[in-house]
């Protein structure tokens, strides 16, 4: 079926969106161009003595970096590519009676709300609470293709297995804590707090009477003229950065947990799912420990993006596998 090979490629397409997003954030680049659509007002970074004339008429505070305009230009053109994948896969949903319709309308939805909220990281000069939405928007457009590329398949693994039926409410607790951990990253990230902290296995100095968890977690910060580089003060941000840390321990937990007891399934498939959960689970957190330790590397820091993208997709699956109806 030709709609599933598309999903399938708009999945892979869809990570590289994603970590091409992250790259260009921190890159520095998401201020690349100062305006949306355009960069500059142009279709391409301009470059010519009459282009950049004209920038400077427009734009008078502002010079041009050109390698940060192309990354943030490129991030512009593959997302693009991806809304007309996803409007693509909703035409051939539509057309094929058997096929779910209110899934993909959804995920065209997504996208479209994903691209608004690409142009208010721009304009609202990156704002945290937008950055992480966008952050958030990108992984569940990832997580909701494959769920819809699972309902094309018959997949009807652990009908029999009674053992790992049993998993389900755990493999939803699991699920939760994730995601409230992916949101955590996404704070921590928006709000440049990752090097609030540079020691192991917490903080330096006496981090618990600095906590200030009313700031930390403010969805608003105020007005500022740009939110690039962080607006916080020191206790704010290192208080961010401890409940990442934290809360990352209870995820390894409860994550590794559901990976040990995925062993006893009498599936092969879900047996797999949980070494798979329990590599991508240690991965996760060398990779977390290599940011801090190593002062946040550009590779590490997109990995440690994509290793929690491709954690959600493992556990999107483990669910959809264990609740789909025998
Ligand atoms: C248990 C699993 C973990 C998950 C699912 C997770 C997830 C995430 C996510 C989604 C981000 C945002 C990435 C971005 O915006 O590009 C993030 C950022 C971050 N995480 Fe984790 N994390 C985990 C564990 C850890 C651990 C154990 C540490 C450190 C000890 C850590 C340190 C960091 C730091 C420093 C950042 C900020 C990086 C930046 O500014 O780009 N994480 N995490």
């Amino acid at each position: 079926m030709a709609v599933k090979r598309l999903i399938k490629f708009t999945l892979v397409f869809t990570l590289a969106v994603i970590l091409m997003g992250a790259y260009t954030r921190l890159s520095d680049a998401g201020l690349g161009c100062p305006d949306w659509p355009g960069c500059y007002g142009h279709l391409a970074v301009p470059s010519a003595s009459h282009e950049l004339a004209k920038v400077e008429q427009h734009f008078p505070d502002m010079t041009i970096e050109p390698e940060k305009a192309w990354l943030e230009m490129i991030h512009r053109y593959i997302a693009g590519t991806l809304g007309l994948m996803v409007l693509a896969i909703l035409i051939l949903c539509l057309k094929q009676p058997q096929a779910p319709k209110k899934l993909p309308s959804f995920i065209a939805a997504l996208i479209i709300l994903q691209a608004a909220l690409g142009m208010w990281t721009v304009t609202m000069k990156l704002m945290p609470i937008v950055v992480m939405a966008h952050l958030i928007g990108g992984f569940s457009l990832f997580a909701l293709l494959l769920l819809l590329y699972l309902r094309l398949k018959p997949l009807r693994i652990p009908g029999g297995d009674s053992h790992a039926r049993k998993l389900m409410p755990l493999a939803l607790v699991c699920l939760g804590v994730l995601i409230i951990q992916i949101m955590l990253g996404g704070w921590t990230s928006s709000n440049y707090a990752a090097l609030a902290c540079t020691t192991l296995p917490i903080c330096e100095g006496n981090w618990v009477d600095n906590l200030r968890f009313a700031d930390a977690f403010s969805p608003f910060q105020g007005e500022h003229p740009s939110f690039e580089f962080g607006v916080l003060d020191y206790s704010t941000r290192m208080t961010i950065h401890v409940t990442h840390r934290i809360w990352a321990v209870v995820t390894a937990v409860m994550l590794i947990w559901l990976a040990m007891k995925l062993r006893y399934s009498h599936s092969h498939i879900m047996r797999n799912s949980g070494y798979l959960l329990l590599l991508l689970v240690i991965m996760q957190v060398g990779l977390g420990i290599s940011n801090v330790v190593m002062n946040l590397p550009l590779g590490i820091a997109v990995s440690h993006n994509a290793g929690a993208a491709l954690l959600l997709l493992t556990l999107v699956f483990i669910n959809y596998a264990l609740w789909r109806k025998a």
